[in-house]
Parts: structure tokens; sequence; C-alpha cells
């Protein structure tokens, strides 16, 4: 099997294209697992499938690490519409991809080369109620700077779906929070019925956020474009950056630019590169 590792802002994934090499009942959770390994595989985040679709343009399944599938990715977005641009499946620099938690529309933004060096992805509109994230407790409910306790810690927590389940702390320890511990009990916490990721925020002025990420299915992972989506969704909704203009997320891998328009919708803006391509292997 072909394959073709490459990242957002280093949040790395092995990506299989579906568009001429139809991979019919493959067990994609344990080849994610498998391969996602770097024992037993290549070692990524997880996989990425670029498959057709019925309802837009193409389609993006993502599986992370520990096989569980992921309902969007955003990092993941960033490279598969790179990857569909640079390799002449998508004619044009605009076009769709439908997930999961919805279709989004996404720009390319090739050089003089026709090289693919900036997405632009319009992300949709974030969802905010209970029922939607999903959480326990009133679904018609949002959770905004809400007192969750969980396990021996209780925290304020904004929790935000951009198609996939993201609940978000601001702190003032984002360096030495300890990420690695409280990620998997929020994760797993039985508030979330399918698991949560889990992100913290520092707010350095009204224009500017740092994000660290504790990913559902992943563990810490170098960035999180879903997450950065949601942290200045978050950030809004506590009034803690500016409203309609675009917002510097800092991440460990790098930076994105996000902004919400006057309808709502989230705007994401940043790279994606190629590591390496190859063939698949996968002896017993
Ligand atoms: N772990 C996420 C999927 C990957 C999201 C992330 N890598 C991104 O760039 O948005 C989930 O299961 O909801």
């Amino acid at each position: 099997m072909q394959f073709t590792k490459m990242h957002g802002l280093g949040n790395n994934y092995i990506f299989f294209n579906l568009l001429d090499m139809p991979m019919e009942d493959q067990d994609f959770e344990q080849l994610a697992r498998t391969v996602s390994n770097v024992n037993t595989g290549i070692g990524s985040d997880g996989i990425i499938l670029i498959c057709p679709s019925e309802m837009a343009d193409f389609k993006m399944r993502i599986f992370n690490e520990d096989g569980s599938e992921g309902k969007n990715c955003g990092n993941g977005l960033r490279c598969v519409a790179k990857y569909l641009f640079d390799h002449m499946y998508a004619t044009s620099t605009d076009f769709s991809i439908e997930t999961l938690g919805g279709i989004v529309h996404v720009k390319v933004e090739p050089d003089k080369k026709r090289i693919v060096r900036s997405v632009t992805i319009d992300m949709g509109k974030p969802k905010l109620t209970k029922g939607m994230i999903p959480m326990k407790g009133d679904p018609e409910a949002q959770t905004i700077n809400e007192l969750l306790t969980i396990g021996k810690h209780s925290f304020p927590v904004t929790c935000v779906s951009m198609g996939n389940p993201h609940a978000i702390l601001f702190v003032d320890n984002i360096d030495t929070f300890p990420l690695e511990e409280i990620g998997p009990e929020i994760e797993y916490s039985d508030l979330f019925p399918e698991r949560v990721n889990l992100g913290i925020v520092h707010v350095k002025s009204r224009q500017e956020i740092y994000y660290r990420v504790w990913e559902r299915g992943s563990g810490l992972t170098m960035a999180c474009g879903t997450g950065a989506c949601a942290a200045v969704v978050a950030a809004t909704l506590n009034h803690l950056v500016d409203q309609y203009i675009p917002i510097t997320v800092h991440l460990p891998g790098g930076q994105l630019t996000i902004s919400l328009d006057e309808n709502d919708h989230v705007w994401k803006k940043g790279g994606a590169a190629y590591i390496c391509h190859g063939e698949l292997v996968m002896e017993r």
C-alpha cells in the first residue's frame, strides 16, 4: 500500500489515497494502531484516508493513534487540501471536503510553481450545546466557563465542538500545566460519552493566544487545528479576545491564524508539508 506522511505544524499523519486505491474491508482502526506505532509501523499521530464523496468534492476520514475514528481534523484537512491540489485531483483552488463532522470549504494558496504553501479553511459554525458536544447535562444548555469537577480536580471549562469535541481551560501556567496528568482524566471523564480533546489556553493579548493540547485518541501532539479553532471560539465567548479579527494562535508546532466572521463561521489559515512517500509492507 502506497502512503504519504505529512504534517501540519508537527501534527503528523499517514495518508492513504483511496481515490485510486480502494481498500475494501480494511480494518482501519487496527491499521491506524499498527501504522501509528513507531515500533511496529511508521510512527504518527494517526492515519487519514482521502476518499471519494457523494456530498462534496472529496472526503476525509481520520483515525487517531489508538484507532478511534475522529470526526474532524483541522491540520489533516490542510494536508489533504495540499495533497489534492499538488497531485492534480483538485483542478480549482477552491473545493469542498466531507468529514464526519460536516462539509468544509478549503482554498489553497499555491506559489508561482503551483506548490501549495498555505491553506485557508472555512471550518463552519461551532456547536456549543451539551447535546452537540456531546457531554452530560441539559442537551440545550451551553458550557461556558462552567466549574466542572473531574476526578480530584475542579476547573472552569468552556466546551466547543468543531465537529469533534473540545474542552478548553484558560490557565496562567501553560508551559508547566500538568497536561499529561490532567489530559487523560478529562479525556476519559464520564462527562464526555465520546471522550474529549483537552486544550489549555493562555491569553497573551486580545489578538494573540497560546494553546497546548491533549488529543483524544493521540495524547500530546504538536498542534490541533480544530482545537485552535475551539480555543478562539471559547476565548471569544469569554470576552477574552476581540471579535471578527484574525487571532494568532501559538501552538508548540507553530502558528495558525483563526478568525470568526459575522455569520459565526470559523476560518483557519496555516501551512501543511510533506515528510515522505512510501510503500507499506506490513509483514506479519
Ligand atoms: N483527536 C481528534 C482528531 C484529530 C484532531 C486534530 N489533530 C486536529 O488537527 O484538529 C479527535 O478525535 O477528535
